[in-house]
C-alpha cells in the first residue's frame, strides 16, 4: 500500500497509555469501530500489557509497539525478533546507528517495521544542549533520518514540525509517524513540538499517535472521531 491508500481513519493511532490490561480493553471497547490502530508503550506494557498485541492483531486491529528499544546490537535484534512473533505492526527504537542496524537485522522475514525516533517531542532546543548535544533539534532529526534510511529502517517518529522538511529528504518511501498531537484547545501537558492533527497531515505526517487528548477525554470516541474528521478535511 502507498501512503496515499491509507484511509484517513486508519491514519489515527490511538495510544492506551493506561495503567492496566483491563483498562485498556474498556477503552478498546469504547471506541469501537471507530479506532484502528492502537499504540502500547511504556505504561501498559510493563503492566503486563504486551498480550494485548494479539489480541487486538486477532480482531483486526493494527499493533504499534512503543517499546523505544535502545542497547547492544545483540539484545536490540533479539528483542525484535521477540516482538516481530507477536503480531505487531510497528516497533520503535532510538535512532543510534548500531541500534537500528540491529533492528532490522531482528525484523528480517518478518512483516514488522521499524519505526526510528528522532528527537523526542518533549525536547526543544535547550534540553538537547543539557543532553549534551551541540546542535539543534530540526539538525539532529534531520541527520538521524538520513542515517534511519540508509540503514533500511522503515518509518521515522519526529514531530510534525519536522514532517515537511523529512518528506523532501526520505521521500514517499519511509512512513512519518507523529505523536505531540494537540486537538485546538487541549492541553499541551510535557509535549514542546506539537500541531494539530489537520495541520499535521497537511504538512504530510502519514500517522498521528494521539493519547491523554483521546484517553482522558470524557467522550473518547467523539474526540476520536472529530480527529479522523480533521484528518479527512485536510486530505481533501
Ligand atoms: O514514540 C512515540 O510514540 C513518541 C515519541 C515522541 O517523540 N513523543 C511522544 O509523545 N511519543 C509517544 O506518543 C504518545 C503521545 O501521547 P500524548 O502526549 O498523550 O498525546 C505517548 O505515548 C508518547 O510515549
Amino acid at each position: 500500500m502507498t501512503q496515499a491508500e491509507i484511509a484517513p481513519k486508519d491514519r489515527l493511532i490511538v495510544a492506551l497509555d493506561l495503567p492496566s490490561p483491563a483498562a485498556a480493553e474498556a477503552m478498546i471497547d469504547q471506541l469501537g469501530d471507530s479506532v484502528t490502530f492502537y499504540k502500547i508503550g511504556y505504561q501498559l506494557a510493563y503492566a503486563g500489557g504486551l498480550p494485548l498485541i494479539g489480541k487486538l492483531a486477532d480482531k483486526g486491529k493494527k499493533v504499534f509497539a512503543d517499546l523505544k528499544m535502545h542497547d547492544i546490537g545483540n539484545t536490540v535484534a533479539r528483542g525484535v525478533e521477540s516482538i516481530a512473533k507477536s503480531g505487531a505492526t510497528f516497533v520503535t527504537v532510538h535512532a543510534y546507528p548500531q541500534t537500528m542496524k540491529a533492528a532490522v537485522e531482528g525484523r528480517a522475514g518478518s512483516r514488522l517495521r521499524i519505526l526510528a525516533v528522532t528527537v523526542l517531542t518533549s525536547y526543544n532546543d535547550d534540553d538537547l544542549h543539557a543532553a549534551g548535544y551541540r546542535i539543534g533539534v530540526s539538525e539532529l532529526v534531520e541527520a538521524r533520518a538520513q542515517q534511519a534510511q540508509v540503514l533500511g529502517v522503515d518509518g521515522i517518529v519526529c514531530s510534525p514540525e519536522e514532517v515537511g522538511n523529512l518528506r523532501k529528504i526520505v521521500g514517499h518511501q519511509m512512513e512519518l509517524v507523529t505523536p505531540g498531537i494537540r486537538p485546538a484547545g487541549s492541553a499541551t501537558g510535557d509535549q514542546k513540538r506539537i500541531m494539530t492533527p489537520g495541520r499535521a497531515i497537511a504538512a504530510g505526517a502519514d500517522y498521528l499517535v494521539v493519547g491523554r487528548p483521546v484517553v482522558e477525554a470524557a467522550d473518547p470516541k467523539a474526540v476520536a472521531e472529530a480527529i479522523q474528521a480533521e484528518i479527512a478535511q485536510a486530505l481533501g
